[in-house]
């Protein structure tokens, strides 16, 4: 599993070494060179780069304490662990030298692993997290990407993209196909690789395939993730999908683990600041309670529009009722329908909300929706399932589930639906989560917003 590649200026360099050896002494020594795995010469953006190309892997001995990065094995571009460092990011940097020129302001560095890397959200998602728009502008970024057999050379060229993208942010960036190799020190996990439903597939084989990738990377986190790692579930159907990588967690806090459901929030505050005529920053306080499925329940009756309970502007229930609420739980199959494919640009947008809203102190009064942990949840939600509710955080990564929120009887009625899918999907994957007696046996309704 080698995937280093050298830069054009690494050829150049050779050219320039060695002009008058005889091409057979050439050959051997290149050949020398691959065995000993010495292949990797890459430019250093320091200044000491000015002074032409250089071999690849600094001494380690050169990484400054301000940013903590894997150790390399000096020489090798390898981490200890096996993950592969990619191109340009196998060199470590003379910080000090970096330091003399920028505000000494950088925190310690923050490693995100993504699954999927090579999908079609990542590759908007990759380029908001290099650039500092998630994490912030203040914040180096590590990011582990985890691919398959399938989609090796399409990783690397995502590695190659970020490379030349010169992201200042970003520190490393290491590919690997084996997820206990990839999820090592992570901060934070976005799971969003899954296999889609293909034409013909029971919803019930989707969640066993899926579960089984999931039960694994559940391990594999529980393994060599950091302890407090966060864990984003996006792959579908990304609630049981989360609920069983908890299960395979035990290690980590049941509380680290989310599954996005930001992308139903944006959709509705998007409807909601339609009908009202007004620009959707007006829109706040939207709660999806439940299941990232059709039976997901876009709470218009706590959220606000200007401040102002949106019933108050939007007075007009039957349209709450009847074209909001379906509009937003299929908005995925529409969107199918029209591009052929389900939302990536959006979702990745709502991915990087989803982390902004647990990296920064929410407004005050307001709240995000996310699927999360229900054990201990104030609103009568069964215990021990992954349920979209609404939460609010300090900005620490931590949240925690805003009480109080008015339920009528038509949002009871459909909460309890989206809770009874999920208790049914639960039931399918009960061999993947230790649980007994397991049997399958979904609700009709089940389905992807983006199935219907
Ligand atoms: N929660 C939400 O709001 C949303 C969730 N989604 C879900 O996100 C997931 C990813 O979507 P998107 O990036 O568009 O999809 P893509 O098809 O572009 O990428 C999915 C990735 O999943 C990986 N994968 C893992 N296992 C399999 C398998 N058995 N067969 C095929 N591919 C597999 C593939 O990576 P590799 O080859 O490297 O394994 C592939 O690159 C899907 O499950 C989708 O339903 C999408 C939109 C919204
Ligand atoms: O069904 C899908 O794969 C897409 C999806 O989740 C959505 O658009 O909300």
């Amino acid at each position: 599993m080698t995937y280093f590649r050298c830069k054009p200026t690494a050829s150049r360099f050779q050219l320039y070494t060695f002009p008058r050896l005889h091409f057979s002494t050439i050959s051997l020594l290149m050949l020398l060179l691959i065995f000993t795995k010495k292949l990797e010469f890459c430019v250093l953006r320091t200044k000491k780069q000015q002074q032409g190309v250089q071999c690849s892997v600094a001494d380690s001995s050169t990484i400054q304490d301000s940013v903590a990065t894997t150790q390399l094995i000096p020489g090798s571009g390898k981490t200890p662990e096996g993950v592969e460092c990619y191109g340009v990011f196998c060199v470590t940097y003379d910080l000090k030298e970096i330091d003399e020129q920028k505000p000494k302001t950088w925190k310690k560095m923050v490693r995100v692993v993504v699954s999927g890397a090579a999908g079609m959200i990542s590759n908007h998602l990759l380029f908001k997290l290099a650039s500092g728009e998630v994490f912030g502008h203040d914040q180096p970024i590590a990011l582990n990407l985890l691919g398959s057999e399938r989609s090796r050379d399409a990783l690397e060229g995502v590695a190659m993209e970020l490379e030349d993208s010169l992201f200042p942010l970003l520190r490393e960036v290491n590919i690997g196909i084996e997820a206990t190799e990839v999820f090592r020190d992570a901060d934070w996990a976005l799971l969003i690789g899954a296999k889609p439903r293909g034409p013909g597939m029971e919803r019930a084989d989707l969640l066993d395939l899926n579960g089984q990738i999931f039960a694994e990377q559940g391990k594999a986190l529980n393994a060599v993730a950091s302890p407090d790692v966060k864990v984003l579930v996006v792959g579908n159907p990304c609630n049981t999908n989360a609920l069983i990588a908890l299960k395979n967690a035990p290690r980590i806090p049941s509380k680290n683990f989310h599954a996005l459901t930001r992308l139903d929030e944006n959709r509705a505050k998007c409807q909601l600041a339609l009908k009202a005529g007004l620009f959707y920053d007006n829109v706040s306080n939207v709660t999806i309670w439940g299941n990232h499925s059709t039976t997901q329940v876009p709470d218009f009756l706590n959220a606000k529009i200007n401040g102002k309970p949106a019933t108050e502007v939007i007075t007009d229930r039957k349209w709450l009722e009847e074209e909001f609420t379906p509009r937003v739980q299929t908005r995925g199959g529409a969107l199918i329908k029209k591009w052929g494919r389900s939302s990536a640009a959006s979702t990745a947008v709502s991915i990087a909300d989803a982390i902004k809203s647990l990296v920064n102190p929410t407004p005050k009064g307001d709240w995000f929706s996310s699927g999360v942990f229900t054990t201990g949840n104030p609103y009568g939600i069964a215990d021990d399932l992954i349920f979209s509710l609404p939460c609010r955080s300090k900005g620490d990564g931590d949240y925690e589930i805003v009480p109080d929120l008015q339920i009528d009887n038509y949002l009871y009625e459909r909460i309890k639906k989206s809770e009874k899918e999920l208790l049914a999907e639960k039931k399918c994957v009960a061999h993947l989560i230790g649980d007994e007696n397991g049997y399958c046996d979904l609700p009709e309704d089940t389905t992807l917003p983006g199935e219907q």
